[in-house]
């Protein structure tokens, strides 16, 4: 269980972050630890897939790679390991393809001398902005620091590398620059149901300015983003982090003030355009469709798999 630990550890403390960085991790050290274990497969396997679910609550990308990869069958150990593993390969297989067809998809939707804002530091953001630059459209990006963890700078770093010029800004001035931008275009943590975009604090109230602005509002997201557990009504557990994210010891501990810091919020879906999946572009009102053909949810439905701690019962 240490390699299993030692994974959700760098999950908890982000070294290991981005929705689809942590499904795509936890798919392979569930692959790598079935290859470790002799016995007792079943239940050893299903307290290292309960322990890497609790890591961290609202990227749905998560629970949908464990429960992709936990399906698996046989009767033998040794046909559960083989077939856990294929299922793993598999999943991170959908991963790395999904980012390069959201790419070429989303790329088609920008149009020559683009100004691209995106906020925190999504890969499948990044996908779309880097291949429309490789077509000779985008003229700038705007990125926000993404407070209080600046994930903004490791997409300027990224960017930067790729020869795209950056503005980094703070979180707070993006209505000031909305103006001056083409479209925004941000990852996802989780689409629910109803086509809402759960993603970095922050995103709902880039999408205001962006609406107000007449600026289109594009995500980004794999079909793995999409939430089964929305259709059975459950809500979207948002994370909030420590205090200390935020401010010092000296802030922390005046006498009448709470620090809040919740990591992800909620955007409805008449804010968002487009949602460009590797399956194709579509309106959030279509996430229904695509949880039903892509996530299979009416065997979700029969079997009525729930949240942790039970659902691979
Ligand atoms: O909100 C974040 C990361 O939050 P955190 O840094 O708290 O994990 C990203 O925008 C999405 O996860 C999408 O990323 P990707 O497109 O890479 O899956």
């Amino acid at each position: 269980m240490d390699m299993v630990e030692e994974a959700a550890r760098k999950i908890e403390t982000m070294e290991v972050r981005g929705a689809s960085r942590i499904a795509r991790f936890a798919a392979e050290t569930l692959m790598n630890y079935a290859l470790t274990i002799r016995g007792d497969f079943d239940a050893k396997m299903k307290k290292a897939a309960e322990r890497l679910l609790n890591t961290r609550p609202t990227a749905v990308s998560l629970f949908n790679a464990i429960n992709f990869v936990m399906r698996y069958e046989g009767k033998t150990e040794e046909e559960k390991r083989e077939s856990l593993v294929r299922r793993a390969k598999e999943f991170i297989e959908w991963v790395d393809t999904a980012k390069q067809k959201i790419g070429e998809i989303g790329a088609r939707r920008i149009k020559k001398n683009s100004v691209v804002m995106t906020h925190c530091n999504s890969s499948a953001a990044i996908a779309v902005i880097k291949r429309a630059f490789d077509e000779g459209k985008i003229e700038e990006v705007y990125a926000t620091e993404s407070r209080p963890r600046f994930q903004g700078h490791l997409t300027a770093k990224e960017l930067s590398e790729y020869g795209i010029k950056v503005n980094l800004i703070v979180d707070s001035a993006v209505r000031y620059f909305i103006e001056d931008v083409d479209y925004v275009v941000v990852g996802a943590d989780t689409i629910t149901a109803n086509g809402a975009l759960i993603n970095k604090i922050g995103t709902s109230m880039i999408a205001l300015a962006a609406k107000e602005a007449r600026v289109p509002f594009i995500v980004a997201a794999e079909t793995y983003k999409f939430s089964p557990k929305t259709l059975l009504g459950e809500l979207v557990v948002i994370e909030e982090r420590s205090a200390e994210e935020v401010a010092g010891e000296e802030i922390r501990s005046l006498k009448n003030v709470r620090i809040r810091n919740p990591a992800f919020d909620a955007t409805p879906r008449g804010y968002i355009d487009l949602i460009v999946t590797e399956i194709g572009a579509i309106p959030p009102e279509m996430a229904y469709v695509i949880i039903k053909e892509r996530l299979g949810y009416a065997k979700i439905y029969d079997e009525e798999i729930v949240l942790s701690p039970n659902h691979f019962e």
